[in-house]
C-alpha cells in the first residue's frame, strides 16, 4: 500500500513551508481568501510557492474565485492544484480546470449522508475531491474551523476519484481516523497550528507521522 499523503493547507510563512516539507507532506496550500486568518496575497503566495522544493505539489484554495482573480493567480504563483472551497456547481468546477490547465480538487462539506449524493457529479470534473466538516450555519469561513464530522458516513465507501479527509484533523486524532475511513490522504490546517495562521513545527511532524502510522493500524 502506498504511504498516506498529507497536505499541510493555509501555509503564511517561509519557515512553515519548510518545515512541512521536511516533515515530508505530499502537498502545501495557500489559501486565497481575504476574511481568512490564513490569507495570503498573490505576492505572498508566489514567494512561498518558490520556497516548495520539487516533488511537493502546491495547491491554492479559492473561493467561487472570480477569472480575474483565477487569471492574477496564473500569471504569478507556479501552482500545481487548484482547491476550489466554495458553492462552486460542477460546471464551473470544469471551467476554472480548462482555465488554469491544472488540476482541481473540490471541497465538499459534510455533515450528513445527504451531503455526500453531490461525490458523483463533482466525481465527474474534479480530479480529486476533499470531503470536510460542513462549516456552521453563518461562519466566517467555509473551511479551516477545525471541526470534524462523523468519520462513519464516509466508511467503506467507493470513490470515483482520488479523495483528502478534512476537518478536525490533529497529531492526537489522524492515526485513528486512517485507519477508521482507510482514507490514503488527510488534509489538515488549524490542527498544527499555534496560532490562526501561524504553524507550529512540532505539530506538522507529529501529525505526518501519526497519519503514516494509521496506514499500519487494524481498519476500525
Ligand atoms: O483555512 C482557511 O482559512 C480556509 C478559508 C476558506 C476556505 C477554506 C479554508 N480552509 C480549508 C482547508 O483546506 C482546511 O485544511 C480544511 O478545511 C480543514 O481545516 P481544519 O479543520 O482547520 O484542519
Amino acid at each position: 500500500m502506498d504511504s498516506v499523503r498529507v497536505k499541510i493547507c493555509g501555509l503564511t510563512r517561509v519557515e512553515d513551508v519548510r518545515a512541512a516539507a521536511e516533515a515530508g507532506a505530499a502537498y502545501v496550500g495557500f489559501v486565497f481568501f481575504p476574511k481568512s486568518p490564513r490569507n495570503v496575497s498573490v505576492e505572498a503566495a508566489r514567494e512561498l510557492a518558490l520556497e516548495v522544493p520539487p516533488g511537493i505539489a502546491k495547491v491554492g484554495l479559492l473561493v467561487d474565485p472570480s477569472d480575474a482573480l483565477l487569471d492574477e493567480i496564473d500569471a504569478a504563483v507556479p501552482l500545481d492544484m487548484i482547491q476550489l472551497h466554495g458553492r462552486e456547481t460542477p460546471e464551473r468546477v470544469a471551467e476554472v480546470r480548462a482555465r488554469m490547465g491544472l488540476p482541481v480538487m473540490k471541497a465538499l462539506g459534510v455533515s450528513s449522508e445527504d451531503d455526500l449524493a453531490k461525490v458523483a457529479a463533482y466525481g465527474r470534473v474534479a480530479d480529486q475531491l476533499l470531503i470536510d466538516a460542513k462549516a456552521p450555519e453563518g461562519a466566517e469561513l467555509p473551511g479551516g474551523n477545525g471541526l470534524a464530522f462523523d468519520w462513519r458516513l464516509v466508511q467503506g465507501r467507493r470513490w470515483p476519484v482520488p479523495w483528502m479527509l478534512a476537518g478536525g484533523l490533529t497529531p492526537e486524532n489522524a492515526r485513528r481516523a486512517v485507519a477508521m475511513t482507510g482514507a490514503q490522504q488527510l488534509d489538515v490546517s488549524s490542527g498544527v497550528e499555534e496560532s490562526p495562521g501561524i504553524k507550529d513545527a512540532g505539530k506538522i511532524r507529529a501529525f505526518i507521522a501519526a497519519a503514516k502510522d494509521g496506514e499500519a493500524a487494524p481498519r476500525l
